[in-house]
């Protein structure tokens, strides 16, 4: 992976995404609509957390009378912000614009060079509790056959990103050579660098898993999970700490600031073989930010961005974060012997199997 120079990076503390964007688009022959397309996002994106922030929450997540494709109800943000993006975006010559809030692809632009996906508000159980929520996009070549846009591989993706409306508004970005973060400064309008060339630790100490599934987990999963909480007594031999946000940008994010591991892996309840996330507008994205910050996301048996969708809106198990703890679980999914030595409490105690 190409990385930049340390020097740049220092200099760069109050670069504008405008700047940012105006210098890449000069780099490549797709970058110029790259370049449109996130800073038509981060339009939308100002927008959006205008309305989060000046709205009554409650009302925000009130119920429409809509399911999406995924059969999720949506929730007035949800609708609201899909419109916001597809506004923003329709001044722009995209070849097709997929969303999880529209059952079909749309082909907007045949003339176009990129086709851009799009999970425009993530997280939205919490849009009442006044948490952070999202928004979260994947930047793709278009294929000569269209039908084709949203089937490639993870690893076509030329950009993607997410922002977070919490706290701060944040824009995290990568445009294949490493992650940056913006921030919204309100008082111009405009989202500025605020880090770059982000990194994530490849050892962690903090995982992130929905704890309440556990009993409908497959055994390798389970087993990563208690030796997690196993800590100095288990093979893994420090302690970890525990988050669960509920929101996966909130949790990207905090894995880009302080490392950690994240599992949405598939389970035993009805519909839920494939996980929770989706994989053209989640996992895809995320996996390549995760990746250009030198951090690993797979499925347990194979790397997330070597995947090409199916259906639009598939789902897919998804582990992603500190390369160490991915990996440990993709040892966990390819070895039983491995599994049967971690639930074997006296072995683990004692390090018998420790590796
Ligand atoms: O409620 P659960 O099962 O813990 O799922 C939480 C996950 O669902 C999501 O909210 C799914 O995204 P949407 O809100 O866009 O449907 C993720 O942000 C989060 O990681
Ligand atoms: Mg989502
Ligand atoms: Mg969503």
């Amino acid at each position: 992976m190409r990385r930049r120079q340390r020097g740049w990076t220092q200099m760069t503390g109050q670069l504008s995404l405008d700047d940012h964007l105006q210098r890449y688009s000069e780099t490549a022959p797709h970058a110029l609509a790259v370049a449109g397309a996130v800073d038509a996002i981060a339009a939308a994106a100002i927008e959006i957390a205008d309305l989060i922030a000046s709205g009554d929450l409650a009302d925000a997540s009130g119920l429409t009378t809509g399911r999406n494709s995924d059969g999720d109800l949506q929730r007035n943000l949800d609708v609201q912000a899909d419109a916001i993006l597809r506004r923003c975006l329709s001044r722009l010559p995209i070849t097709a614009l997929a969303s999880e809030e529209m059952r079909e692809a749309q082909i907007v632009d045949r003339q176009g060079r990129i086709c851009i996906a799009i999970d425009p508000l993530d997280g939205s159980s919490n849009i009442d509790i006044n948490m952070t929520v999202g928004t979260i996009f994947s930047i793709l070549p278009a294929p000569d056959d269209l039908s084709l846009a949203f089937h490639q591989r993870g690893s076509a993706q030329l950009a993607a990103g997410f922002v977070t409306y919490g706290p701060q508004t944040s824009l995290v970005l990568t445009l294949g050579d490493g992650v940056d973060i913006f921030t919204l400064d309100r008082k111009s309008g405009c989202f500025r660098l605020a880090r770059s060339a982000v990194q994530i630790p490849e050892a962690c100490e903090e995982f992130a898993v929905n704890a309440s599934n556990r009993r409908h987990w497959d055994p390798p999963v389970r087993a990563f999970v208690d030796e997690c909480l196993a800590g100095v007594d288990g093979p893994a031999n420090h302690d970890f700490n525990m988050r669960w946000i509920g929101s996966l940008v909130a949790e990207a994010y905090r894995i880009l600031t302080r490392g950690g591991v994240f599992l949405y892996p598939s389970d035993a309840r009805p519909g839920y073989g494939d996980g929770r996330l989706r994989l053209t507008y989640e996992a895809h994205p995320m996996a390549m930010i995760i990746e250009q910050a030198g951090g690993s996301a797979s499925t347990g048996r194979e790397r997330i961005l070597e995947l090409s969708a199916q259906s639009l809106h598939q789902r897919v198990p998804l582990i992603m974060g500190s390369s160490n703890e991915v990996r440990r679980v993709e040892e966990l999914h390819c070895d039983p012997l491995l599994v049967a030595s971690v639930s074997a409490p006296l072995f683990a105690r004692r390090g018998f199997f420790r590796l």
